[in-house]
């Protein structure tokens, strides 16, 4: 069974107000697209995901892999139809189509609405209304209205493909959503329940009500590491990551890089995954002499495999000399390039320890070191 999203994001969100369209905003440290696009990537279900997007962002807009995109229309209704279009070149099973406009979607209803396909042609999320209805005009309450079966309607609604493409390319005119659309071909649709957080943002109060969700959502881990090395002969030192000149090396089994090292123990620590130890065993002779990048590369990358994105990094080297100042930019730009994140988001910092202890007696180099990660 293959199963495509179809994320409509060619509006303009013109009720958000002035600024550009609601999908490009920030919220909660990434754009609207990027955590609508990650509940997607995220759903094990789901084998291909396709962006509907209008025609000058396509221009600008780099899709992260795996992504495909294509122009949007001038509604809503036409957007889908083109996405749809582009999907039927290679048709899938089943469609999900999604507003970009609701990036705070749960695993939860994604799952709702393709196990109900298994038996209905097609499926939506859905809630009950709670509220009194009433008609108004001009501020005053003019009616009152039973809000007995009254549904608010939500994404993704879901499709067999075949039938959904055929519907919307007999339907003429516009549509308020792709259920109305299917009705009208006369396809059966099961309400499945909705959920609270799947708000559509529409107006920009909805970006606070949205941070406010997804920062309760989001799998927020700290890690910290330590580590020391002693000196021996030699004439420079690696830390992070760089080599720095000295009238003395580090001894360790790897490259003995104190400061990497510490971060590699970070990250392990914040994925509650052991230390550096336990996935390079230093009595395994292929490590000696290894290059550190290596451990935290794989430690981000172990990071990445569980969804976590590295929001920052700090490490703090302590010791006499060598002098880390003149180097810290270089070693803030090579722990980026390992990591893959901005340098922005790096942070090297030195400190002596006032002649005492070990450091101070320069016979080695400490170093700790904290790693945030968070998972949407
Ligand atoms: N021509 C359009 C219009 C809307 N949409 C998408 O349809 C979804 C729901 O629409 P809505 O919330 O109304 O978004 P906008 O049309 O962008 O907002 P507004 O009506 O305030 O301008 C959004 O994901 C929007 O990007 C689209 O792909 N193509
Ligand atoms: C598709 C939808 O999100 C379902 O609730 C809704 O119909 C979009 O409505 P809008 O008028 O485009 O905001």
């Amino acid at each position: 069974m293959k199963i495509a999203a179809l994320i409509v994001a060619a509006g303009r969100g013109t009720r958000a107000g002035p600024g550009a369209p609601k999908q490009w905003r920030a919220l909660a440290g990434r754009r609207v697209i990027d955590w609508t696009l990650a509940r997607f990537q995220a759903a094990p279900r789901v084998d291909r995901i396709m962006l509907t997007l209008r025609p000058d962002d396509i221009a600008t807009f780099a899709p992260p892999p795996g992504i495909e995109v294509t122009a949007g229309g001038a509604s809503r209704a036409a957007s889908v139809r083109r996405g749809l279009e582009a999907l039927a070149a290679d048709p899938p099973d089943l469609v999900l189509i999604h507003d970009v406009a609701r990036p705070c979607l749960p695993q939860a209803v994604i799952d709702r609405v393709i196990a109900a396909l298994d038996t209905s042609p097609g499926a939506a999320p859905a809630l009950p209304v709670t509220d009194a209805l009433w008609h108004g005009a001009d501020g005053q309450v003019t009616g009152t209205r039973d809000r007995a079966g009254l549904y608010r309607a939500q994404t993704p609604q879901g499709f067999h493909f075949a039938a959904i493409l055929a519907a919307h390319r007999t339907h003429a005119g516009d549509a308020a959503d792709d259920v109305e659309i299917a009705r009208a071909a006369g396809l059966e649709i099961a309400i499945v329940p909705g959920h609270e957080d799947n708000l559509k943002i529409t107006h920009a109060e909805d970006f606070a009500r949205a941070e406010r969700i997804l920062g309760g959502q989001m799998d927020i881990r700290l890690g910290h590491g330590y580590d020391v090395h002693r000196f021996g002969p030699g004439d420079h030192v690696m830390l992070c990551g760089v080599a720095v000149p000295h009238d003395r090396g580090l001894k360790g089994h790897s490259d003995a890089d104190v400061g990497l090292h510490a971060l590699s123990d970070a990250i392990y620590g914040a994925l509650a995954m052991g230390d550096i130890g336990r996935h390079f065993p230093p009595s395994d002779p292929q490590w000696k002499g290894a290059e550190s990048h290596v451990f935290l590369r794989h430690a981000a990358d172990l990071a990445h495999k569980q969804g976590f994105t590295l929001s920052n990094v700090d490490c703090t080297l302590i010791c006499e000399r060598p002098k880390v100042g003149p180097h810290a930019a270089a070693m803030q730009a090579r722990m980026a390039d390992i990591l893959g994140i901005d340098a922005a988001r790096v942070s090297v910092k030195a400190t002596t320890s006032e002649r005492l202890g070990f450091t101070g007696r320069e016979e080695g180099i400490a170093a700790i070191a904290t790693a945030t990660l968070v998972k949407p």
